[in-house]
């Protein structure tokens, strides 16, 4: 397909380095707090993790958009990222499912891109200077005018963004795992054997990847969606056989009424599972407390290892927060630890039947290995 030839755009970084490259997606300004993703795939799903909301991402694989998007491949209504950095786009997607090239997607959602970016230049700079705020410009070209723009954006630290991305209301959830998706582990009987008996799972959706629930929903889970302000007397009155705390954006601190919620639900004896935000806000509820990563891990290949078993899952990651183990009480134990940065990636209760991972057992994308946790979760609702 022929297209016009592309206009220059440029991003600038807060600490006044500033990359010239070509716009793609739509015309505008995009400001937000400037991270990396190194895996190779699944930059759809990227785009459209809530996770992402208030965050430029750039793309360390070299070349972006090859093989288009589809309708099917979303992890939520839309693109969530401010903005996106490649290094080189695919304007001619090759792929059987691809319904649309990626530029055409981010101009439809109004999302500002860049391309022709050193990707590599940028990822050192992010790596030893830490995640920075950062603007992407098709408009104003002025480096300086930039830069002091990137200065002057807010930082993501103290913003509650989990307010932009969740859900108004509660819904069921009705929508299976794709037939191209691996399911998470052999699902065990829907009813457990006992008939009628269906795991009834309230999931607080803080910017939940849709991923997750379809997950459960393959295990054989009823899932009803709560908005993440939900009360924990309204999760209470669905009468939930387990509560799931789903990931979602931004900084987990200024997050209180979500931590209340989780600290009022630990009383009762109902199964917990979170991932990502989820266990940041469940090992704050339990007391402990969150730093910020220098540069985050965002990725598709994060080693984690569990310490009970010495097993080594390959993880796919995206997170700026995490839990400080020398903050977290007696009772919360660390069964997960990335190995990489010897940072927090699972915690437990030790006699409430709580549990959560830094890292996402959903994929989508990324590997598989830790799918399991789902069967895991079923299981603890099963024996509740
Ligand atoms: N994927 C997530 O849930 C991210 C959690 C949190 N926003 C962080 O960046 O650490």
């Amino acid at each position: 397909m022929p297209h016009s030839s592309p206009k220059p755009a440029k991003l600038a970084l807060a600490d006044g380095t500033v990359f010239t490259g070509e716009h793609f997606g739509a015309i505008g300004e995009a400001f937000g707090e400037a991270v990396f993703n190194t895996s190779l795939t699944g930059y759809q799903e990227i785009l459209t993790d809530p996770s992402y909301a208030g965050q430029i991402v750039t793309m360390t694989y070299p070349e972006i958009g090859n093989y288009g998007v589809n309708a099917d491949d979303v992890e939520s209504k839309g693109i969530a990222a401010r903005g996106f950095v490649v290094r080189e786009l695919c304007r001619r997607p090759s792929n059987f499912r691809s319904e649309k090239g990626l530029n055409e997607y981010l101009a439809e959602a109004g999302v500002v891109g860049i391309s022709g970016v050193d990707t590599r230049a940028l990822v050192r700079k992010l790596r030893s200077a830490g995640a920075m705020t950062a603007v992407i410009s098709s408009e104003t070209l002025d480096d300086d005018a930039l830069v002091e723009k990137a200065c002057n954006s807010p930082e993501l630290v103290g913003q509650d963004l989990i307010r932009t991305v969740m859900p108004e209301s509660a819904a069921s959830w009705d929508e299976p795992l794709h037939k191209f998706a691996a399911p998470s582990a052999a699902p065990p009987s829907p009813n457990d054997g006992t008939p009628g008996r269906t795991p009834h799972v309230v999931a607080i959706d803080y910017g939940m990847k849709w991923n997750i629930p379809r997950h459960l929903s393959a295990m054989g889970c009823k899932v009803t969606v709560l908005p993440g302000t939900a009360t924990a007397a309204e999760v209470q009155a669905l009468k939930p056989d387990g509560v799931f705390l789903s990931n979602g954006p931004g900084d987990p601190r200024p997050l209180d009424y979500a931590v209340g919620t989780i600290r009022e639900l630990l009383n009762d004896d109902v199964p917990i599972f979170g991932i990502c935000l989820g266990q940041q806000l469940l090992g704050l509820a339990c007391g402990g407390e969150i730093e910020k990563l220098k540069f985050g891990h965002r990725g598709a290949n994060q080693p984690v290892l569990e310490k009970a078993t010495g097993r080594v899952e390959i993880t796919s990651q995206n997170h700026g927060f995490a839990l400080k183990e020398a903050t977290l009480p007696a009772d919360v134990e660390v069964t997960h630890v990335n190995l990489n940065d010897d940072t927090v990636s699972g915690i437990r209760h030790k006699t409430r039947p709580a549990f959560a991972v830094q890292y996402h057992p959903e994929a989508s994308a990324g590997p598989h290995d830790s799918g399991h946790l789902f069967a895991r979760f079923r299981e603890m609702m099963s024996k509740a």
